[in-house]
């Protein structure tokens, strides 16, 4: 079950934004999340009781985003865990929510480790989850770690490729502090070159059909100060033709083992803009979201959204999920196309920072050694 609550919306630094915490209030556990589809009008909290509100928090993008879904699957096992529901139904159904993104997967699976081995250990379903909760603690700590290594790493990038600073940067969806345990992961690379005074611009896609770029990233870029601008996604070509656009930088919700790389819709057609304006194209993206079992970009699953999110403007009352109730944009029977993401091949990535270093050019034995050494880092 999910309740709403309003909260004062005073200003605040884009990582002090509460984009979920868990409480355990005398009534039980919960898991309370920054309702995204209500930005920025509003800021309003959805209150999680159970595993199912969190399933259709994510699938409606209440809460979305790549490392973001994957900390909010690993809570989503602890408060299953917590309030003595079928862990393992649980986590199949958080883990099938959405299907591209991999660290929602990464998540459930790491909280479910843990569950189950304090299961075995102890017996004591209380310790499992208690076990299951630690597990989803320290992913959401890690997180907010990776996103400052890759807030650096991606500043020396964009210094090493363009030395003089004054930065004009395009970037697609949103991929801030709303999606992370810490500032994000491209914004957040756009946040420290801003803060260092190399920010000129943040050219800001505003991300059809769901406009995460209009409504959440020019919402957290005017809460960080930093000059921003918004445009159509169409309109990108003619900014780059002008010579406006230094480096484009882009999260990812899941990366091939090729270095193939599923991001929002609209950053393909972005890379294939860049090479030929011979622009950076720069993705930023933890560790967890390279996934060394899928092999290539044709095999990764694509979400493909209901035709609504197309044919009407959805107000933030309109449901994103159960059917439209927004304002018709096309003659009633339109179909419509609506993949969430699209796949750009690694040949035009100019490089993938991560917070364990950078991979440029993009090779799956680069990648798989930078793997490597992040698995010998050891996890909770
Ligand atoms: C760091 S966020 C990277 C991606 O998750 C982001 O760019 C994106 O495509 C999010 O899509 P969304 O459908 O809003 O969940």
């Amino acid at each position: 079950m999910a309740d709403q609550q309003a909260r004062p919306g005073e200003d605040k630094r884009p990582s002090e934004i509460p984009v979920i915490r868990w409480e355990e209030p005398p009534e039980g556990p919960v898991l309370i999340l920054l309702d995204q589809t209500r930005l920025p009008s509003e800021e309003v909290e959805l209150v999680c009781t159970d595993a199912s509100a969190l399933v259709e928090a994510i699938r409606s993008l209440a809460v979305r985003g790549a490392p973001v879904l994957g900390i909010a699957g690993a809570y989503g096992v602890a408060l299953a865990a917590a309030r003595g529901f079928d862990v393992d139904e649980a986590a199949e159904a958080l883990e099938s929510a959405r299907p591209t993104a991999v660290n929602l997967s990464v998540g459930v699976r790491r909280a479910l480790a843990a569950y189950r081995d304090a299961l075995a250990a102890t017996g004591d379903p209380t310790a499992a989850a208690t076990a299951a909760l630690a597990s989803a603690q320290a992913l959401h700590r890690e997180d907010a770690e990776a996103s400052a290594r890759m807030a650096a790493h991606g500043l020396a990038l964009l210094d090493e490729l363009m030395p003089g600073g004054g930065h004009r940067v395009l970037t697609h969806c949103n991929t801030g502090a709303l999606v992370s345990g810490g500032e994000g992961t491209a914004f957040a690379v756009a946040l420290a070159a801003h803060r260092v005074g190399r920010l000129r611009r943040l050219w800001v896609d505003e991300t059809r059909p769901l406009l995460q770029g209009a409504r959440l990233t020019a919402w957290e870029a005017a809460r960080s100060g930093m000059a921003y601008t918004l445009l159509t996604d169409s309109a990108a070509g003619s900014l780059f033709a002008a010579g406006e656009v230094d480096a484009v930088l882009v999260g990812a919700d899941r990366i091939a083992a090729d270095g193939s790389v599923a991001n929002k819709v609209g950053s393909y057609p972005l890379a294939v803009l860049a090479r030929y304006h011979h622009v950076p194209f720069i993705v930023v993206a933890p560790v967890t979201t390279i996934d060394p079992d899928t092999p290539d970009g044709a095999s990764i699953e694509v979400e493909q959204r209901p035709g609504f999110e197309v044919t009407e403007i959805l107000t933030p009352q309109a449901s994103a999920v159960g059917g439209g109730g927004g304002v018709p944009l096309a003659p009633l029977g339109t179909q419509a196309y609506n993949p969430a993401f699209d796949v750009t091949p690694p040949e035009l990535v100019t490089a993938i920072v991560t917070e364990e270093g950078t991979v440029s050019p993009v090779t799956p034995e680069a990648l798989a050694a930078l793997c490597a050494r992040s698995r010998a880092t050891p996890t909770a």
